[in-house]
């Protein structure tokens, strides 16, 4: 198995300037919009800036290409993709099996394929009913108005909305139960918007009519949940002064709210011409978070809160059981060698609580479950522990291909083994 060790960085103060990866959010929702606009009418005169070269992007380029040829499209573990191009393939009548990885065939898509077929779609499970793989053939809109569950995941509720425009009686979308990750949301309407799509969300319904998309130029920006990772390391390092290239206050991310949120854990943000300024502040003892509309932040708030000893109570956790790895479990096993135990409640609660003491003679290894974000939210901890290893270091390429580079910018050490 591959491993990364990282070492602290020599100097006690982390100055820096980063250049984050693009969103790999709003980059997934623009090519879909790109290839649905494309399919209405021809459009030129438009360049996108800043895609992202993430690998969840390079995923949706490819089967954006492939679905042409109809065929076996593989999302591999990118759950955008994966339910962008249920949507795109099912609508546009291509037909084509979408599969992606073991995982993948984990991750539930049951509520976004019952209100393709209730529109007129015909998509059919290939091996366990609710989940991918999945066969798409033939569509006929039979009705103007669908009913969507979206308490699973908001990339249901996102992909219906991209393709609702194009459809001939455009779309009334009737949200059932809880809407989860609505930020996201939020960002899809907004890029719609964008491109000259009008929307109308009263209470649980949003209305689209049947409507063109008008391309025009659109720069990416940079991704604020791979902001996260820089704002732990401002909170773990003694003196910080880390400049993030482009990231701007005004965002159509959910995960902006990193700014507010990181305050209690002692990082100060200040946003400048050249993009935003993390530097260190005092910090509170204890916290809480509902997590409901970032789940992405969680990993990275619960590794810091057990690093530095800080008293976490969250909420909204529960879709982090059906991401990349069920990222409870696997928070759970990793923070064990800190002496943590992330503890459920019966009210929805998460507690971190402290259950042993560390043994500080031995360096702290971490398994990553195929999940970048298990990496990149442990990785800080070197600062605090002088090293840790990092199993399966090349899973960041799914939204942060050039993470390991950006650290040794900041002056960790590294060293990459085979073992
Ligand atoms: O729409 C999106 O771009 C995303 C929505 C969220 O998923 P859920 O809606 O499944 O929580 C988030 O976790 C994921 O990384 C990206
Ligand atoms: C959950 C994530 O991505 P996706 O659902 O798109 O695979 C993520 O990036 O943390």
């Amino acid at each position: 198995m591959k491993s990364v060790i990282v070492n602290k960085p020599e100097q006690k103060e982390i100055r820096v300037d980063i250049n984050l990866p693009a969103s790999k959010s709003l980059s997934n929702r623009l090519l879909l919009i790109e290839a649905l606009a494309q399919k209405q009418k021809k459009q030129s005169g438009y360049t996108f800036h800043n895609l992202s070269t993430a690998n969840d992007t390079l995923v949706m380029q490819r089967l954006l290409q492939e679905a042409k040829e109809g065929a076996i499209l593989d999302v591999e573990d990118a759950g955008t993709v994966m339910r962008f191009m249920t949507a795109y393939c099912a609508v546009n009548n291509l037909s084509v099996i979408l599969t992606g990885t073991y995982r993948m065939q984990e991750r539930p898509i049951g509520d976004l394929v019952d209100a393709l077929n209730q529109l007129g779609a015909q998509i059919e499970y290939m091996k366990r009913p609710g989940y991918p793989p999945i066969k798409i053939r033939g569509f006929v809109q039979r009705y103007p108005k669908v009913t969507l569950s979206s308490g699973v995941s908001s990339q249901f509720l996102s992909a219906l909305l991209m393709v609702a425009p194009t459809l001939p009686h455009g779309l009334e979308i009737h949200i059932e139960g809880f809407l989860r990750s609505r930020s996201y949301v939020e960002m899809t309407l907004r890029l719609m918007e964008y491109f000259g799509v009008k929307t109308e969300w009263k209470g649980d319904v949003i209305k689209v009519e049947p409507q063109e998309y008008a391309l025009r130029d659109y720069t990416v920006e940079p991704d604020w949940s791979a902001a996260g990772y820089w704002y732990s390391i401002a909170a773990l390092a003694p003196f910080a002064h880390i400049t993030l290239n482009g990231l701007t206050d005004n965002s159509w991310q959910g995960d902006r709210r990193l700014v507010e949120l990181m305050r209690p854990m002692g990082v100060y943000t200040t946003f400048t011409p050249q993009g935003a300024v993390l530097t260190k502040t005092d910090e509170l003892g204890e916290l809480e978070i509902d997590f409901i509309d970032n789940p992405d932040l969680a990993q990275t708030f619960v590794v810091l809160a057990a690093a530095k000893g800080i008293e976490l109570e969250a909420y909204g956790l529960e879709s982090l059981r059906v991401k990349e790895t069920d990222r409870i479990r696997a928070l759970q096993n990793e923070l064990m060698s800190l002496g943590y135990w992330l503890d459920e409640k019966h009210n929805g609660e998460w507690k971190l609580v402290k259950v042993s003491k560390r043994n500080a003679g031995t360096m702290p290894v971490f398994d990553t479950y195929k999940d970048h974000r298990m990496a990149m939210a442990f990785a800080p901890l070197a600062l605090k522990l002088g090293k840790v290893k990092i199993n399966d270091p090349e899973v960041v390429k799914k939204s942060y291909p050039h993470f390991w580079e950006d650290l040794q910018k900041a002056g960790f050490k590294l060293e990459f083994t085979n073992q």
